[in-house]
């Protein structure tokens, strides 16, 4: 960890073939890219900030990650967010919020857990909010959502079945696709690149882009940035996840990306594993 010329604590991760990852820490304030946390509330699905809290939190560094082994390379970070009173008000319920982030030359893996460190049960939303860069938002193609049935949030959250083949983006989109499989490809045609998002713990996926009359109205984001521009979330949404006094709950998530021999109708787990 070091501190930038702001005084702002930074966190940078090395991996030994020149991979990194950092992440800025400053409080109350959300950053528009990178992978915010949504908990204990996804979006306004309920009474808290958009999103809930987690997001706009300093987190601190986690020197007990148990029962994950201790993480002793300079690639891996761990880091906890406690309830602290002020959270208490609005959400009465104590919880202990951690994540490994770990960055290799070839993934991304991140593992959130929460422990519930109260004398009651607690229910809650959670997702990784994974702001993708792409060339151009119009030309990339989503495999592994078709088929599936999803909330879409510009029509009061009605419930409709994924209809096309892959989802492609001529518009504002704002939904949360339900039950996934536990493998996404984000396909970026002009980069000649594909995300593979894999996942578990985390059933749900929110795909979001602002478009061009919202991206204008937002003021961190650029009139012209939707464009390069997705989210596609790992998220458990629509069954809020629930834990006893003492449970954890654990996800994982791993970003990895495959070149443009990776095509559409290749979503098959063991040709993505063997192209990485
Ligand atoms: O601007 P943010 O708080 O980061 O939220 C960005 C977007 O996230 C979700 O997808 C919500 O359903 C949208 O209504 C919101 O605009």
């Amino acid at each position: 960890m070091i501190n930038d010329a702001n005084r702002s604590p930074r966190i940078v991760l090395y991996e030994p073939t020149g991979s990194t990852a950092e992440a800025v820490l400053k409080p109350n304030k959300a950053i528009r890219g990178g992978i915010p946390i949504c908990f204990p509330q996804f979006a306004n699905f309920g009474s808290l900030e958009q999103h809930g809290f987690a997001r706009n939190k300093l987190w601190s560094l986690d020197n007990d990650p148990s029962p994950l082994p201790p993480a002793n390379s300079q690639s891996t970070v761990d880091l906890i967010l406690r309830s602290t009173e002020e959270d208490l008000k609005t959400w009465p319920h104590r919880f202990e919020l951690r994540i490994r982030i770990s960055v290799s030359a070839s993934k991304l893996t991140l593992i959130p857990r929460v422990r519930n460190i109260d004398n009651k049960s607690f229910s809650f939303m959670f997702a990784l909010r994974n702001y993708f860069s792409v060339s151009d938002v119009s030309e990339v193609r989503v495999e592994g959502l078709e088929t599936l049935d999803y909330f879409d949030n510009l029509m009061q959250r009605e419930r409709y079945t994924e209809q096309a083949d892959a989802i492609t983006f001529d518009g504002e989109i704002d939904r949360v696709y339900l039950s996934t499989p536990t493998k996404i490809a984000i396909i970026d045609h002009e980069k000649k690149r594909t995300f593979v998002l894999r996942k578990e713990g985390m059933p749900d996926a929110a795909v979001w882009n602002p478009w061009d009359k919202k991206a204008k109205a937002l003021p961190d984001l650029g009139d012209e940035d939707y464009k390069t521009m997705l989210c596609v979330d790992s998220a458990a949404i629509e069954t809020a996840l629930i834990l006893k006094p003492c449970e954890e709950w654990k996800g994982r998530q791993e970003l990895s990306t495959v070149s443009s021999s990776y095509c559409s109708g290749q979503l098959d787990p063991r040709k993505v594993l063997l192209a990485v």
